[in-house]
């Protein structure tokens, strides 16, 4: 782990960069594949799954009988333990949705905002380096509160051209339509321009590696909509003497586990709490089965030594962290200082685990800085605000005279025709 001791700002930038490849990286090795997936649809999908992930397999839609020994598969006790995280997240994004606004600006004049699904979306889930079946509750449970119709999901096989069991038991829980053995580029390419086999979405959702998303937002190019640039998973740890040091550090090593390019990062004022923090990563770390990846992270990873925390959180708040963990005894001074962060952990007892799989918040969180602009995976992710109005004859009356001026004054006078010959009509 890296130590630096009061960086300059003029330092910071350089400092908190992503380990990630560029989007400039990435973008060219997208748009060729893209550019097959138009041409050659399921032929030019498969070449890459097969060169990717070394699955030949020919058919990428997953079968009923699939579904069925993928139930079998999975043991009553993670069946359980995912009932509560699907609990909980139910009930943290059914408490999201908004009631109808209504608004009569003008007398006459009534202006309404309702709420629609969006029809048909795509849910991607990571299965890489790990399965990551959480992310089909993350996505699948507010996609089916909000009422969006067509619900698909592509997640990358294995060798022998399987998806794990727990993903295909999870969507089947929560109402995925169709599940497809496609990842990658190549997922999001079928999605964004639809195969023979697999159907174009107008909305792509769900974290992944630097591939999956630079090609989610290569997809926007092509009228795609994304929920955000949700790549690899990254934690900042605020700490005061407060912390206990072993926990900050299992926190540490969670993200660091995702893979060697997930990025984690302490801020502390107290040289005694880093040093602790430290000793107590490398303990750790020596236990871990996925050490290997979880090393390539943590050397990469940053302790930051800085004189006050006044300092410290205009730091944080410059790197915008997808998770941003808090455990201080001036917590009020961060949680209300905090403008840019996917998600926020408070105190001692709340692992940043906790939101990846049941406290009943979103892991799809936006990274490499978009938490500046973008907000998490949340139910309104899944609909758009449509405005309708209704404008009565006295309504017509109070609005048209202002409607005339400003569209003779642009210049539009098909605009002001518009009003006056109504006006005509009612005056
Ligand atoms: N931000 C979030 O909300 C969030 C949530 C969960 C996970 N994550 C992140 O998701 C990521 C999951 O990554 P993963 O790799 O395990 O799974 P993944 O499913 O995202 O990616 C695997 C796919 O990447 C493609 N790929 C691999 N190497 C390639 C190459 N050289 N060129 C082109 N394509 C290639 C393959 O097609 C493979 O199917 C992790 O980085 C994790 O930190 C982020
Ligand atoms: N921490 C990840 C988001 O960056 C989500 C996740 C899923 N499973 C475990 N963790
Ligand atoms: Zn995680």
């Amino acid at each position: 782990m890296k130590k630096i001791n009061n960086p300059t700002r003029n330092t910071w930038s350089e400092i908190l960069k992503r380990p990630t490849q560029s989007f400039a990286d990435i973008e060219e090795t997208v748009k060729g594949i893209f550019k097959e997936i138009q041409q050659k649809g399921d032929v030019a999908v498969q070449k890459y799954t097969s060169l990717f992930d070394g699955s030949t397999s020919v058919n990428s839609l997953v079968t009923k009988e699939e579904m069925e020994e993928a139930n079998a598969l999975v043991s009553k006790e993670l069946k359980m333990a995912i009932e509560l995280a699907k609990n909980n997240i139910f009930k943290f994004h059914e408490a999201q949705k908004s009631q109808k606004i209504e608004v009569e600006t003008t007398e006459g004049v009534f202006c309404w905002q309702e709420k629609r699904p969006i029809q048909k979306v795509g849910l991607y889930i990571p299965g890489g380096s790990a399965p990551l079946f959480s992310t089909v509750l993350m996505l699948a449970i507010p996609a089916k509160i909000a009422g969006c119709t067509e619900i698909i999901l592509c997640s990358p096989p294995n060798k022998q051209g399987k998806i794990n069991p727990a993903i295909l038991y999870a969507a089947n829980l929560c109402g995925v339509t169709k599940i497809f053995k496609v990842g990658g580029i190549q997922a999001i390419g079928a999605m964004t321009f639809g195969t023979e086999t697999i159907p174009q979405v107008y909305k792509i959702f769900g974290p992944g590696n630097q591939f999956v998303t630079v090609a989610k937002q290569v997809a926007t190019q092509f009228g795609v909509g994304i929920d955000m640039p949700a790549g690899p998973s990254e934690l900042l740890v605020y700490a005061d003497v407060t912390c206990v040091p072993s926990f900050v550090a299992s926190d540490l090593l969670s993200q660091a586990e995702h893979g060697s390019d997930s990025q984690v990062v302490l801020v502390t004022t107290n040289k005694e709490v880093l040093e602790a923090v430290e000793k107590e990563v490398y303990l750790q770390l020596e236990k871990l089965p996925r050490k290997e990846i979880a090393a390539q992270a943590i050397e990469k990873s940053k302790l930051i030594l800085i004189e006050n925390e006044q300092l410290a959180l205009e730091l944080i708040n410059e790197y915008a962290p997808e998770h941003f963990i808090i455990c201080s005894k001036n917590e009020e001074f961060f949680i209300n200082g905090i403008q840019n962060a996917g998600s926020v952990f408070i105190g001692n007892f709340t692992p940043e685990s906790a939101g990846d799989y049941a406290s009943g918040t979103n892991h799809t969180l936006p990274t490499n800085g978009f938490a500046k602009t973008y907000s998490g995976v949340n139910l309104d992710s899944f609909m758009k605000s449509m405005t309708f109005q209704k404008i009565t004859e006295k309504g017509i009356q109070n609005i048209g005279k202002s409607i005339e001026i400003m569209a003779e004054a642009e210049g539009l006078q098909a605009h002001k025709n518009a009003v006056t010959l109504r006006l005509n009509k009612v005056n």
